[in-house]
C-alpha cells in the first residue's frame, strides 16, 4: 500500500462514496468482497495455526457478505468451520447474497452458538454499517464470547463499534486481531474502539488509491509524514538566536514547577534559548532550580508590555502552574499577536469571557495552540463537548473553528484539529503518560517547535507524537522529568 493510504482515516459514509465511486468506475464490486474475505481468511489462517474450529457470525450486511466468503474459504483449505447467522438469510441483498449462494456450509442462527473451547470467531456481523445499537441477540451472543474469552477475529470492525466515533452501540466484540479494508477509520484510532480492535491489519482489495484520497477529507493518523518537512536539520553554522527563543511565563512560589517543566523541555525539544518569566516573589524559588534556562522578572502587565517591545521575542507558553484568572486573561490577550501555547490555567481563565481570546486570536491569524483535556475542553467548550453526536474528531474541529485556534484534545486518543478541518489522531501514546506535569511537558515542545517556526498545526501535531515517543522511551516507571530527559530527536 502507498504512503498515501497508510495513514489516511475514512470515516464510514466517505468509504461507502468511495465503494459506489469504484463500482460506477467499473469495478466489480463482488470482486471487493471477495478480495476482503480472503484476506480475513488468510489472516485467520496465519494467527491461529492451532484453531480447532473457526466459527464464521455473519451479519444482515456486506460484512455479512465478507464472512460468507472468508468461511468458504476456511473450509476450502480444510479447516473446520461452523456457520451462524443473524437474521433471515433469505432477506440479504446483492453482492452479500451472492456470497452466501457461494458457501457451502449450512448456517445455524447465531443464538444457537455455544462456545468450545478452541474455537476462534470470526466476527463478521456489523461493520461499517452499523447505524444504531446492536440488536439485542447480537449483544447477548457478544457477551457470551466474551466471558468464553474465545480469540476473536474482527472482520472490517469489531461488531457494536461505531466506525464513524469509535463509541460501543450497546456491546462490542473485543477482538485479538481486525482485518479492514483500504483505509483505517476513526474508529479503529479512537476510544474505546481502539482498544476493541486488537492488532489492526489495514488490507488493499484493489480500490484504486486515486479514489479512496478523492473521497477522504484531511483526516489522518499523527506521524512523521505530516510535519517532518518542518524539522530543519541543524546546519553546521547555526547559532542559538535562529533555533529560536522561547518564554515561559511561571506562577507565584508555591506553583512554580510546572512552568519550569515547560521550559525544560523547550529546551531540550530544540528552542535555542530559553527564558522564564517570573513574578518577582516567585524569583528566588525559580532561581534556585535554573542553570540553562534564563530567568527574567515578569510580574504584572506593565512588565509584559515591556518585555514584548523586543519582536523578536516570538513564542510564549502560558498556564502550566499560572492560575486562574484576571491576570491570567490580560496576559493571554496580550500574547495573542505572537506564536502562543495556551494550556491549563490559561485556558481554564476563559470559562467566562471566551469570546474577547477567541476574536483576539481571529484577528491576529491564528498562531495559537490550546491544549485541553477533557475536563478543559467541557469548561471552554460546554455546548460542543455536550453534542453526543459529535465524535472526538468532530468536537476537536468543531472548537477549533469557534476558537480560531489549533485544538490539541488531550487524552489517549488525542486529536490535534486546525480551524480548515484538518485533524490527525495520535496513536503513540503509552498510557503512563498520564502523571502529573505531563501536560507541561507537551506544551513546552509545542513552544519550541513555534519558537523554531513551525505552523501551529505542525508544531503542534509533531510535539504531540514526540510526547508520545518520549513516553515510550522513558518506559513505565514515569515522572514527568524522565519524560523530558527522553525527548528524542525530530524525526
Ligand atoms: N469498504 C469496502 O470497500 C468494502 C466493504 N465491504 C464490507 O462491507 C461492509 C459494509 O457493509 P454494509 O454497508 O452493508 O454494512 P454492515 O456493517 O454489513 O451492516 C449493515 C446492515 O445491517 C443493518 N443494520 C445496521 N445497523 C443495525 C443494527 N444496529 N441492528 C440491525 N441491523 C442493522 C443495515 O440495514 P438497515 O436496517 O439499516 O437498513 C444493513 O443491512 C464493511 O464493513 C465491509 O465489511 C466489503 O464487502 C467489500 C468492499
Ligand atoms: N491513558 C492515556 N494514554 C496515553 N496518553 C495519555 C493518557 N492519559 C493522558 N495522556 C496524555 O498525558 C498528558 C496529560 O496531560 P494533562 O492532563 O494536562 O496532565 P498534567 O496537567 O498533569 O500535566 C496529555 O498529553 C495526554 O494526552
Ligand atoms: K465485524
Amino acid at each position: 500500500m502507498g504512503d498515501a493510504l497508510e495513514d489516511m482515516l475514512v470515516t464510514p459514509v466517505e468509504m461507502a462514496a468511495i465503494d459506489k465511486d469504484a463500482a460506477d468506475s467499473g469495478i466489480d464490486s463482488f470482486s471487493l468482497m471477495r478480495s476482503a474475505g480472503l484476506a480475513v481468511s488468510a489472516a485467520a489462517l496465519r494467527l491461529f495455526p492451532a484453531g480447532l474450529r473457526f466459527v464464521v457470525l455473519c451479519g444482515p450486511g456486506n460484512n455479512g457478505g465478507d464472512g460468507y466468503v472468508a468461511a468458504e474459504a476456511l473450509a476450502e483449505s480444510g479447516a473446520q468451520v461452523a456457520l451462524y447467522i443473524l437474521g433471515d438469510a433469505d432477506k440479504l441483498r446483492g453482492d452479500a447474497a451472492r456470497a452466501c449462494k457461494g458457501c457451502r456450509l449450512a448456517g445455524l442462527p447465531v443464538e444457537a452458538y455455544e462456545p468450545q473451547a478452541g474455537d476462534i470467531v470470526v466476527d463478521a456481523l456489523f461493520g461499517a454499517g452499523l447505524a444504531r445499537d446492536l440488536p439485542g441477540v447480537a449483544q447477548t451472543i457478544i457477551k457470551r464470547v466474551s466471558a468464553s474469552r474465545i480469540p476473536v477475529l474482527a472482520v472490517d470492525l469489531p461488531s457494536g463499534i461505531d466506525g464513524r466515533s469509535g463509541e460501543v452501540r450497546g456491546a462490542s466484540f473485543t477482538a485479538t486481531h481486525t482485518v479492514t479494508f483500504m483505509a483505517a477509520k476513526p474508529g479503529h484510532v479512537l476510544m474505546p474502539g481502539r482498544q476493541s480492535c486488537g492488532t489492526l491489519e489495514v488490507f488493499d482489495i484493489g480500490i484504486p488509491t486515486r479514489l479512496v484520497a478523492a473521497r477522504a477529507s484531511d483526516l489522518r493518523i499523527n506521524g512523521p509524514a505530516d510535519w517532518r518537512h518542518y524539522s530543519r536539520g541543524l546546519d553546521a553554522g547555526t547559532h542559538k538566536y535562529k533555533r529560536g527563543h522561547l518564554a515561559v511565563l511561571s506562577g507565584g512560589p508555591t506553583s512554580t514547577g510546572a512552568a519550569r517543566l515547560s521550559a525544560a523541555a523547550g529546551l531540550v525539544a530544540g528552542a535555542g534559548l530559553v527564558t522564564l518569566g517570573s513574578p518577582p516573589e516567585a524569583l528566588a524559588a525559580n532561581a534556585s532550580h535554573l542553570t540553562a534556562i534564563m530567568l527574567k522578572e515578569v510580574g504584572s502587565a506593565a512588565d509584559l508590555a515591556e518585555w514584548l517591545r523586543d519582536k523578536r521575542l516570538n513564542t510564549f507558553v502560558l498556564g502550566p502552574g499560572f492560575g486562574v484568572g484576571k491576570k491570567a486573561r490580560d496576559f493571554a490577550l496580550m500574547l495573542c499577536d505572537r506564536a502562543l501555547v495556551l494550556d491549563a490555567d490559561g485556558m481554564s481563565s476563559f470559562q467566562q469571557g471566551r469570546e474577547e481570546l477567541f476574536d483576539k486570536i481571529a484577528g491576529n491569524g491564528g498562531q495559537v495552540v490550546m491544549t485541553p483535556h477533557e475536563g478543559e475542553f467541557a469548561r471552554l467548550f460546554p455546548e460542543i463537548a455536550a453534542d453526543a453526536a459529535l465524535s472526538k474528531i468532530e468536537k476537536a474541529q468543531a472548537a477549533a473553528r469557534l476558537s480560531h485556534a489549533v485544538i490539541i484534545y488531550k487524552g489517549p486518543d488525542t486529536v490535534v484539529a486546525a480551524p480548515s478541518g484538518r485533524a490527525v489522531v495520535n496513536v503513540n501514546a503509552p498510557p503512563w503518560l498520564a502523571t502529573a506535569g505531563s501536560g507541561d511537558v507537551l506544551a513546552g515542545i509545542i513552544g519550541a517547535h513555534l519558537a523554531q517556526g513551525f505552523p501551529a498545526f505542525e508544531a503542534a501535531a509533531a510535539a504531540v507524537w514526540r510526547h508520545g515517543e518520549a513516553g515510550i522511551c522513558a518506559g513505565r516507571a514515569l515522572t514527568a522529568e524522565r519524560l523530558v530527559e527522553n525527548i528524542p530527536p525530530l524525526a
